[in-house]
């Protein structure tokens, strides 16, 4: 049996490849999702990919993880530093969520340092680029039974 993961990524990481490519590099998010659920395929993870620059879309992906019983991986991008909203959602999995940043948070501006999601998630990958996205998938095989 497969277990589900759902792979949500947050606003502005729709513009990879085109965004800021200096800091946050030339994969565009189709390449990341393409990468991601090959390798989850190979885990024995049943993978759904979403993007969005909607809040409140955001939360009902995560109350939809919450009710299936779903591993998240999570890059909130801006709302790690704002949204408690979204650390509520993520209050109620039922599964393991793990944030991932493409970029070391905490050795950019002060205000990326904090994380208002890290204190709700299982695990943190943070300046690995989308080689932490497949690492987060890795640990949730760990994690998820696949039996
Ligand atoms: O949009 C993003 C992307 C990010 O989450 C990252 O992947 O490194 C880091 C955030 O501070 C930023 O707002």
């Amino acid at each position: 049996m497969t277990a589900p993961v759902f792979l949500l990524n947050g606003p502005n990481l729709g513009r990879l490849g085109l965004r800021e490519p200096d800091v946050y590099g030339a994969t565009t998010l189709p390449e990341l999702e393409a990468r991601c659920t090959a390798v989850a395929a190979e885990l024995g993870l049943e993978l759904t990919c979403r993007q969005t620059d909607t809040e409140g879309q955001m939360i009902g992906w995560v109350h939809e993880a919450a009710d299936l019983g779903a591993g998240v991986v999570l890059n909130p991008a801006g709302w790690t530093h704002t949204s408690v909203a979204l650390r509520d959602a993520c209050a109620q999995l039922t599964a393991p969520l793990v944030e991932v940043h493409l970029t070391n948070v905490h050795a950019r501006e002060p205000f990326r340092a904090h994380s208002y999601i890290s204190p709700v998630a299982a695990a943190v990958v943070a300046g690995m680029g989308p080689e932490g996205y497949l690492a987060a998938l890795r640990y949730l095989a760990g994690r998820l039974s696949t039996d």
